[in-house]
C-alpha cells in the first residue's frame, strides 16, 4: 500500500539546508499496525506528515496504491489525505463546543453525506468504540480516555485505508493507555491499517512491527514478538 523509495526531506535555515530525513526505504502493507520510535527531533513527525499526505515537498518516491504521490496536484493531494487516512493525535484535538457526534461527523459532512446518512455512521462508530451513549455530550464531560475514542472515531469514520496516530497515548495515564491500545488492536484485527509514533516502548512492543528512526534513518525494522503468540 505504502512504498517509500529513497525519501529525503530537508528544510532550508538560513543560507544551509537542514537535512531532516536521509534515504529511508520503507513499505507498509494493509492491515499492518506498526509503531515508529525514536527521539524527539529525530524526524518522526516529518516522516508520518510524507506518509499522511499532509506534505508533499520530498525527494524519493512515494508510491501509495500505485499512485506516484509527487506526480499529484495540490488539490489532488488534500483529495487524497480526505479520502485515505485517519489521524489521531496526543491532545484529541476535538472541537470543544460541538457534541461528540457533531464531532464525529464532521468528515462525513465535508465528504457531503446526508445528515440521516451521517446519524446513522457516526452511531455506528461511536458504538465501535465503546461509547454508545455519548453522540450529545460535550466532549469536556468525558474523560481523557473517552475523548481519545471520540477522536478515533472521528479517524474511522469516514473507513480510510489507514491510520496514523502521533502519540495517541501521550496524554494518558497507564490504564487508560492499555484501553486506547486495546481498542487499536481490535480495530487492527478488523483489517485496519494503523501506523503510530509513540515514545513508549511498552505501547510500540503492543503493535506488531517496530521500526526506530535514529537522525532521520531507519535504524532498525522488526517485528515484535508477543508472549502468547
Ligand atoms: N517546518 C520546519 N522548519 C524547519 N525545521 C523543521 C520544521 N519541522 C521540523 N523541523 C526540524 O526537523 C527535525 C525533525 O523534526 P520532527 O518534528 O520530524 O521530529 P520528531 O522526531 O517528530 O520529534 P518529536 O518527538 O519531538 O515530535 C527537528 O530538528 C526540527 O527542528
Amino acid at each position: 500500500m505504502i512504498n517509500l523509495s529513497a525519501i529525503s526531506k530537508s528544510y532550508r535555515q538560513g543560507n544551509d539546508d537542514y537535512q531532516v530525513l536521509h534515504d529511508i526505504n520503507l513499505n507498509i502493507q494493509a492491515g499492518e499496525f506498526v509503531a515508529i520510535m525514536g527521539p524527539s527531533g529525530s524526524g518522526k513527525s516529518t516522516l508520518i506528515n510524507i506518509i499522511g499526505f499532509l506534505d508533499q515537498h520530498f525527494d524519493g518516491n512515494y508510491m501509495f496504491n500505485n499512485v506516484k504521490v509527487s506526480d499529484l496536484k495540490r488539490k489532488q493531494h488534500a483529495q487524497l489525505r480526505n479520502q485515505s487516512v485517519g489521524f489521531i493525535f496526543q491532545n484529541f484535538k476535538l472541537i470543544t463546543n460541538q457534541s461528540v457526534g457533531e464531532n464525529v461527523g464532521l468528515p462525513l459532512l465535508y465528504a457531503g453525506m446526508k445528515r440521516r446518512d451521517i446519524v446513522s455512521r457516526v452511531t455506528e462508530v461511536l458504538t465501535q468504540v465503546g461509547l454508545p451513549d455519548s453522540y450529545k455530550k460535550l466532549p469536556k464531560n468525558l474523560s481523557g480516555g473517552q475523548q481519545q475514542r471520540v477522536a478515533i472515531a472521528r479517524a474511522i469514520v469516514t473507513a480510510p485505508n489507514f491510520l496514523v496516530a502521533d502519540e495517541p497515548t501521550g496524554a494518558l495515564d497507564s490504564a487508560t493507555s492499555a484501553e486506547i491500545m486495546a481498542l487499536f488492536k481490535n480495530l487492527n484485527d478488523r483489517g485496519t491499517t494503523v501506523i503510530m509514533v509513540t515514545h513508549d516502548e511498552q505501547v510500540a512492543r503492543q503493535t506488531n512491527r517496530l521500526i526506530k528512526i535514529l537522525d532521520g534513518r531507519i535504524q532498525s525494522d522488526e517485528e515484535v514478538r508477543h508472549a502468547n503468540t
